[in-house]
């Protein structure tokens, strides 16, 4: 996608808005319901709007959904795409371009995740402080190709992908909602899917620093930090990573990644409405 045909998708979103949305949520897998907390909504299926990627996922809805929390305007992916669906991940990060453009600042990322921490819990909501992105260390990066500087300069730092200040507003919000026993903070690592992880891969993901696995999330934020969005990430520990081989566990399965995903969405919406209200106040 050229600047243009992202500009030209956005005069077709804005004609039909009046809405100008500062805030970005992308919903992991089973969290749609995040959308609904917001009211005044306008919903655009992605199949309607022209040039967009579908989503092909069970969890994962399809709408592009403008709405309000307390006032204030937010737009929300109610369903991403994922480069097992068989999307280029620089087509897998064009959503994020649009909300540049329709004036977003602050993307608030969601996922699904299995544990590699064995202090974590199913239920548990992971802060994530940093990623690996597994499948993007080759070449597999959305920003591979020519650069245009109307997004980013070439050369995007990393270190700083996970915003710090934003960080401490979701610790403090987390204390004063009483979820800080269920927040952790980690390592996120991307894989590419669809097939969930052999023992062996977990092990060697645990030697590598991560706390939790999933197949989405660091392209994104890769995306967004390269247009100056700034990122929090959120991963819902739906599982627990199988650690040992010849083990009696239940290994991982989509069903549980969204059932959990299901039962825990009140926490989730709790906490990103509070989010969201205090936002302007870092
Ligand atoms: O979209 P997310 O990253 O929340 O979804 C996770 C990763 C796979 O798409 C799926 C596996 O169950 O859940
Ligand atoms: N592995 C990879 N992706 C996932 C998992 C997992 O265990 N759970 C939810 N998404």
């Amino acid at each position: 996608y050229s600047y243009e045909s992202i500009e030209s998708i956005i005069k077709f979103i804005l004609s039909r808005t009046s809405q100008r949305p500062e805030i970005g949520i992308i919903c992991g897998t089973g969290m749609g319901g995040l959308a609904d907390i917001l009211y005044e909504k306008e919903s655009f299926p992605y199949k309607e709007i022209p040039d967009f990627p579908v989503s092909t996922v069970p969890g994962h809805l399809g709408f592009l959904v403008f709405g309000k929390l307390n006032g204030t305007q937010v737009i929300c992916m109610q369903g991403r795409f994922h480069v097992y669906e068989g999307y280029s991940v620089w087509k897998c990060v064009m959503p994020i371009r649009v909300m540049k453009l329709i004036g977003v600042r602050v993307l608030i990322i969601t996922n699904a995740a299995g544990s590699v921490n064995q202090n974590f819990s199913v239920g548990d909501i992971m802060l994530i402080k940093d990623h690996i992105n597994f499948s993007g260390l080759g070449s597999n990066n959305p920003l591979r190709g020519k650069n245009d500087d109307r997004w980013g300069p070439r050369f995007s730092p990393m270190s700083d992908a996970y915003d710090l200040r934003l960080r401490q507003l979701v610790r403090t919000i987390a204390k004063k909602l009483d979820l800080d026993k269920y927040l952790k903070e980690g390592v996120y690592c991307m894989i590419g899917g669809p097939s969930y992880e052999t023992v062996s891969e977990i092990q060697l993901l645990k030697l590598l620093g991560a706390d939790a696995v999933g197949m989405s999330t660091a392209h994104e934020v890769i995306a967004a930090r390269h247009c100056a969005i700034r990122v929090i990430g959120i991963s819902l520990i739906t599982n627990s990573c199988v650690m040992k081989h010849d083990s009696e566990e239940m290994p991982a399965n989509h069903e549980e990644v969204m059932e959990v995903g299901n039962l825990h969405k009140k926490d989730l919406e709790k906490l990103v409405t509070e989010i969201i209200m205090n936002i302007d106040t870092v």
